[in-house]
Parts: structure tokens; sequence; C-alpha cells
């Protein structure tokens, strides 16, 4: 069920419907009518989708234009073909008969009123919740063959008809599977982490809302079928969640036209919500010259002329986008959709992933590296900056500050040596990447923090990084909590440390919102610092966990740091 086929008519839902519709009207063919501006659209999805073009919905457009997919064909003549074929009278004709606003409105009348959705066939009463969606696999261990031991009831196996115990497995996703292990076969399978929040419910462009599967942003759904170009079949990686559903895919979630077309054509048919302008539908009978229009004239008359509306999905993106150009701080976004991932057990003995820390000014993550630095400082490390400025007495090389030249420093920097630098009163300041490797080499745990735009740089196979985000409470909690703590402020105060303001703590919310907002799907986890010490338990639990158990990090991570550098304006005071 692709929101292409179902843009050009074919699909699930708008075969129910269109055939529904055409029942309901005793009419033979649905014909849409698109105008110029939205042609652009029209031809990109056909283009996407060849050989697709309805046989029982039809576009057209105004005369002059091409017909998606075929290119010598101008729509009018294409339309007055398909009109002449199907229904044996002229276009023109067709045209002089269809206006009549009461068979307009009896059509929309009728069509609204009525639920055209298909329906699923129940799951089966005794599905076994904490089973498997599908089939467990096992070695034979005289022919080595991988086998299906056990189906699971009700699941997405057992459902298909198709599978049987005993079956062997040739190929999974397309890669043979002879020569491997079963823990191997299994590592085939396709793991996403969801960047974004599904409610079918809410998705206008699902197909069938009950065939849908809700998700939350950092679920990990195992992939089940990318067949469609539209709609994958994905299972939560929960246990206790045997059934598998409908995901909107990577290309239609990334698409700025999903909704563009989608929601207008589901609203299309539904009371009270809207029509797009320009946008019509002429419902042709069989050549009984019973014909009715559902034209901008409708629009008019009932009052539901409205402009184009882009979905939810695309707002908050858009929105994003805005709030990112605006900042210098945070880089353009990408549509976060999935996120291939493994699962990840560290051995022991194993080098240590590295844990980032990003957070607002003064929300805290210096407090809690520095807890947990105490708590065991054979156990976590943090990186030594370096500097370009001369030692002062009381300072030993290594120990505050790396002291180098400064035509060192820039040297270092030409050769991609920082992840992060900048320059405060004419002296450099920057954190290296051997100072990570440092850390990691002694088998400790380093703690970094880092500008949110960094943390996609360092999403190396090297690093795997684990990602903090240290979020404040709410404001009030702020004032609470934060009545004996020390702000480092920033430009205007030439870094003196003072106590916080309310305005300090409005700005840390703003700019966690704006964080969260841009750089969220690449959180691994958020800590909201009120309590200081009951945050600092929720890390140092987390980071057990990181190090202990099986966690899910990104399949692709770069071999390499790819020119990672930043400029960091350290505008008040040196770090650390
Ligand atoms: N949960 C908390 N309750 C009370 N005070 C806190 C809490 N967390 C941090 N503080 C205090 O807030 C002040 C700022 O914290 P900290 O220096 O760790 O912030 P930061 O995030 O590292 O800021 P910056 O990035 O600007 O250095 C410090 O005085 C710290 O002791």
């Amino acid at each position: 069920m692709s929101f292409l086929r179902r843009v050009a008519g074919l699909s699930l839902r708008d075969r129910v419907r269109s055939s529904a519709i055409r029942e309901e009207l005793g009419v033979e063919l649905l014909l849409l009518r698109v105008e110029r501006s939205q042609m652009r659209w029209l031809g990109h999805l056909v283009r996407m989708s060849p050989g697709r073009l309805p046989g029982e919905v039809l576009w057209a457009c105004p005369s002059g234009r091409r017909a998606p997919g075929r290119p010598r064909t101008r729509w009018r003549d294409y339309v007055s073909r398909l009109v002449w074929e199907r229904l044996g009278i002229p276009l023109d004709k067709l045209e002089e008969v269809a206006g009549e606003r009461e068979s307009i409105l009896s059509v929309h009348d009728t069509v609204a009123q009525k639920n055209y959705d298909p329906e699923l066939p129940p799951l089966p009463e005794d599905i076994d919740d904490d089973e498997d969606s599908g089939a467990t696999i096992r070695r034979d261990d005289d022919t080595g063959a991988i086998l299906v031991a056990r189906i699971m009831k009700g699941g997405a196996a057992d459902r298909s008809g198709l599978i049987h115990i005993g079956d062997e497995l040739k190929e999974v996703n397309g890669i043979p599977v002879d020569d491997k292990k079963p823990e191997e076969v299994i590592r085939i399978l396709v793991f996403v982490k969801a960047l974004f929040n599904f409610d079918p419910n809410e998705d206008k462009a699902i197909p069938c809302k009950e065939a849908g599967l809700a998700f939350k942003k950092g679920s990990i759904l195992q992939i089940m079928s990318q067949d469609d170009a539209t709609w994958w079949q994905a299972r939560l990686e929960v246990e206790a969640n045997p059934r598998a559903g409908l995901i909107p895919s990577k290309q239609f979630q990334e698409s700025p036209i999903q909704s563009f077309f989608l929601e207008d054509l589901i609203f299309f048919f539904q009371p009270h919500l809207m029509l797009v302008q320009s946008f019509f539908s002429v419902i042709f009978t069989d050549g009984q010259i019973r014909v009715h229009i559902l034209a901008e004239e409708l629009i008019n008359t009932i009052g539901f002329r409205r402009s184009f509306r882009l979905s939810k999905r695309d707002k908050k993106t858009n929105k994003a986008m805005y709030e990112s150009k605006k900042s210098e701080m945070y880089d353009m976004a990408d549509v976060p959709t999935y996120e291939e991932v493994t699962p990840y057990h560290r051995l022991a003995g194993a080098k240590h992933r590295l844990v980032v820390f990003v957070g607002p000014t003064g929300v805290g993550l210096n407090e809690l590296k520095k807890k947990l630095l105490i708590s065991d400082p054979q156990h976590f490390g943090v990186t030594i900056p370096h500097t370009s400025r001369a030692k002062r007495n009381q300072e030993s090389d290594g120990v505050e500050y790396h002291f180098i030249s400064k035509h060192l420093f820039e040297t270092d920097i030409h050769n991609n040596k920082f992840i992060e630098y900048g320059e405060y009163k004419g002296n450099y300041y920057g954190t290296s990447l051997d100072s990570i490797r440092s850390i990691l080499s002694k088998n400790k745990v380093c703690l970094l923090d880092v500008q949110p735009q960094m943390i996609k740089h360092l999403r190396t196979a090297e690093f795997k990084p684990f990602v903090v985000f240290v979020k404040p409470p709410l404001i009030e909690r702020l004032s609470e909590t934060r009545q004996n703590a020390k702000f480092m402020s920033g430009k205007e105060d030439k870094g003196s440390v003072r106590p916080f303001k309310e305005e300090d703590f409005q700005e840390m919310v703003r700019t966690s919102e704006v964080m969260e907002n841009q750089y969220g799907h690449l959180f691994d986890k958020v800590i909201v610092n009120d309590d200081l010490s009951i945050a600092f338990n929720e890390l140092r639990m987390v980071l057990r966990t990181v190090e202990t158990e099986t966690h899910w990090v990104p399949l692709r991570l770069d071999s390499d740091l790819c020119c990672a550098l930043v400029w960091t304006w350290i505008s008040g005071s040196e770090q650390n």
C-alpha cells in the first residue's frame, strides 16, 4: 500500500474508497483534476512510481501540460481519449453537463457520511503476548542448515501461512545464510532506532490506522518488510509486543510531499474539513450523463475554502529548521527518520565507549562530571585541554593544560587534531582527539562535554559515543535548587562568577528546548538535573549499564573522524 500508489489511486484504502464510492454512486470512473501548481508534485510522484498510473482514478490537469509518465501525450488529449474509451462520450460533452450544484452537494454528503476504510481481520484471541512475532531458528547439527525451529502462534510467520517448522532458511533480506550461525542470521535482520514519534491514530496518510504501529522517538524497531515504498512493516523490539504493524518508510517520512497531496485527498471526502483550492474531482457515470463535480464551487459554496496544508510533521520540521537558521549555534536539521542500529555488548577488557555530555550553559555538566570523577577516579577520566598561553608558576604541563606554542597549536588545528578549539585573549584553547584516546587507552571511561553539533562528528566506530543530554528542570525548580549555585557568565561580564538570575534560567530552558528539538534524536539518555544527587545516581546507573549490558549502537559508524573542527569562541573564561 504505497503512498504513491495511493495517490495514484491504487492503494488499499483508495481502492476500497474509490470502489465503494463508485459503487455507492453507481459511477464507473473517478477523475481527479489537479491544477498546474500541483503538477510538479504529481510529476515527481509518477516518476518515482513508473507504470503505476491509475486505471480507476485518473488525474487531469489543464490542457497544454504533459500527462505524467506519458511524455508525448498532452493532458487534455490523454483525458479525452480515456473518457472516450471508457465512457464513449466526448470530453466536451461531459464538461457541458458537469455543473449542477445539487448533485455536487449530494455526492459530497453521501460520501462524507460513510466510512470507507477497510477492516482488518481480528488478531487471534489466544495470542501469547510474551512470544516473539515470528519464528525461532536453529542449526541442524548434521547438515549445518538453518531450520525453522518454532513458529509463534499469531505471529507474522504464522499468519502468513507460508512458513512451517523444519523449513530451511536460505536467505534473509537477500543475504544467503548457508554458512552462517543462527546468531549471525539474527544480525542480518534490520533493526532501526526511531528518531521521531509516530502515532497511526494521528496520521492522516496511513492506509489503515488499525494496522499501524505506534512508536516513540528512541524506540528500537525490527523491520519485517520494506517491500512497499511507503509503508514498511515493523515490530517493536520489546518481547512483550508480538505485533507487526505499518510504519512510514524512511523515504516517505523524509518526503516533503507526503502530506501535501495526501491530506487534501483524504480530507476530500470528509465533512467540515477542507478541500484544497483548485483541486476538484469529476465523477463520471458510465455514459448515462449523470455527472457530479466536486469543484471549487463546492468549496466556495460551503465555505471550506482553505489553502494548502502541510502535515504536522512537516510543520515541526520546518519550525526546527527555521529556528536552526536563526541560531548560529545549530546546524541545519536533516529530517530525522530511522537509523540502522545493531546490538553492541562491550567485552570485558575492551575499550570503553566515550561518554559525551551535552546541555545548556550552567545546567550542571561540570558538576556531574566532577562527581563521577570523585566517585571513582580510577575508573573515570576527563580530557586535559591544550593551550597556547604561557604556563603560570603553580601550573604543571599535562595537569591543568598541555602547554604548546601558538605555532604548534596552529599546525595541529591544520592537521585536524582538535575536536573543538577557540581563542581567548589572543591564546588558543582546545580539546584534542589524542587527549580522548589517551584516557580510553588507560581503560578509563572518558567524560567529555561538547557543543551538540559535535555529536555527529564523534559518532565513529572508535568512540561509539554514549550521549547524555543534561536537561534543566522547570524554572521554578531551578530557582529553588540553584540558590547557592554559581553561574559562570559569558561575554557581558567577562567571565565572572555570580549567582544565577531569572534570565539565566530562562535562557537555559530555552536553549535546552532548541537543543532537544534539533539534536534530540542523537541523545541516548536524557537526565533532568533537578535534585543533584538524584540526577547523579541516575547518571551513574545508566553508565553502569552502558559498560555491562547490550545497547543499540548505530550500524554505520564512520571509521574515521571526518573534519570535525568547530570554531568555539571561548568568550568569557578559560576552559575548565
Ligand atoms: N542539581 C543542582 N542543584 C543545585 N546546583 C547545581 C545543580 N547542578 C549544578 N549546580 C550548580 O550550578 C552551577 C553551574 O553548574 P556547572 O558549572 O556544572 O554548569 P555547566 O553546565 O558545566 O556550565 P558551563 O558549561 O557554563 O560551565 C554550579 O555552581 C553547580 O554547583
